[in-house]
């Protein structure tokens, strides 16, 4: 296939609730959209999960945006590929920024996949035809709103859950979620505000049960969570420390983790997504899908990952409503009994709702090939 257009949208859509976490706090979400065309008018999406800010990882919006108009664009316009494997080697001799690399290549896995009559999911290798899924919140006012809010989504059938701690918002609300729900599969995200100077009170996590605790130590570490985790039972599941397949490999190697949150902007695309998913069924490492607040459009490539033989524990990926009134493609992500069906249309699944889509798309980048 030959790329000959790629559209880009930034994009701003406002949450039902803000979201929370150690890092901070938003319900304006900024991000970009990206549509690459074939020669034979075939079109693929992507979605860019950088957030406005750089409090997750150091990508913007506007630093993807250069990224992809500036360097990556120029990679792929007008190229002969044959695959989308093919995208993550010409993406490799430019260093990091893996969500404008995973914006640009996603685009591309759904092109291929619906130029070759394949499900996305189909052609990444999975079989699955429903994924189980689980739900992230935010940090409450108090752990009394936590768990109104968690009896909520039980009652809505969400397979686990997982609640955002940070200092002075971790073991009297984990013990209380513990006390309301003794059998309710838990866990905690961290998102890096602990050092190991917090052993101790990590520590203290270990009697409730939690299937395991969520990047607790610098977002750069691998180092440190090696030796927490010696100091802990829970099992430490790594997220924002591990970016790549050689990432996931060293961490592994040094027992810093036990499980992968896998997302696939993070990793730079589906293709780096499948290698560390493979290593870790090869190494016995369950892992799931990490999610990023995304659109329909990110929320379909999710749950196509999913579908993989590995995503053993469920992922975050949750319903579109759960975060929007109105999702950018038709029909939305649905969560029933905290499963989500995968759909059986070619490419990701589901059609972008154009008409929702204009609404909220603030400004538009157009670039075609010359000839
Ligand atoms: O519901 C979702 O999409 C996942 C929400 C979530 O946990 C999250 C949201 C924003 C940034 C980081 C994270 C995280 O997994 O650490
Ligand atoms: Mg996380």
């Amino acid at each position: 296939m030959i790329i000959k257009e790629i559209n880009i949208r930034k994009m701003k859509m406002t949450m039902k609730s803000p979201f929370a976490t150690s890092f901070g706090s938003f319900q304006d979400k900024e991000f970009l959209l990206l549509e690459a065309t074939d020669e034979l008018g075939n079109t693929g999406w992507g979605e860019s999960t950088a957030f406005h800010s750089p409090w997750y990882n150091e990508e913007t919006m506007e630093t993807n945006l250069h990224m992809i108009r500036d360097f990556l664009i120029p990679l792929v316009l007008d190229k002969e590929i044959n695959h989308p494997d093919e995208v993550n080697e010409l993406f490799s001799p430019l260093r990091k920024n893996n969500m404008a690399k995973a914006t640009v290549e996603g685009a591309i896995w759904d092109l291929y996949a619906k130029r070759n009559k394949l499900t996305l999911a189909e052609a990444l290798g999975g079989t699955a035809e429903k994924i189980e899924v689980g739900i992230s919140i935010g940090i409450q006012k108090s752990s009394a709103d936590l768990i109104e809010l968690v009896r909520g989504y039980i009652a809505e059938g969400y397979k686990r859950m997982k609640v955002k701690i940070k200092p002075g918002f971790d073991i009297d609300v984990i013990r209380a979620l513990r006390e309301a729900f003794p059998q309710v599969p838990l866990m905690a995200d961290a998102n890096s505000a602990y050092t190991l100077d917090d052993v101790d009170l990590l520590k203290q996590l270990d009697e409730f049960d939690l299937m395991m605790i969520e990047q607790p130590l610098a977002s750069d570490d691998i180092i440190d969570h090696a030796k927490l985790q010696k100091e802990i039972k829970t099992p430490i599941c790594l997220d924002e420390s591990i970016h790549s397949l050689e990432d996931a490999r060293k961490a592994f190697e040094l027992g810093s983790t036990r499980i992968i949150n896998i997302k696939i902007g993070r990793v730079g695309g589906l293709t780096e997504a499948k290698k560390i998913h493979d290593f870790c069924m090869e190494k016995g490492l369950p892992v799931w899908c990490g999610g990023m607040l995304e659109s329909g459009i990110g929320r379909a490539h999710n749950v196509a990952l999913t579908t993989l033989p590995n995503f053993i524990l469920p992922g975050d990926t949750a319903s579109s409503s759960r975060y929007w009134e109105e999702d950018v493609i038709t029909p939305e992500v649905v969560a029933e009994d905290g499963y989500i069906t995968v759909p059986s249309a070619y490419g990701i699944g589901y059609e972008p709702n154009m008409e929702v889509m204009n609404r909220y798309t603030t400004e538009q980048f157009q670039f075609k090939s010359n000839d």
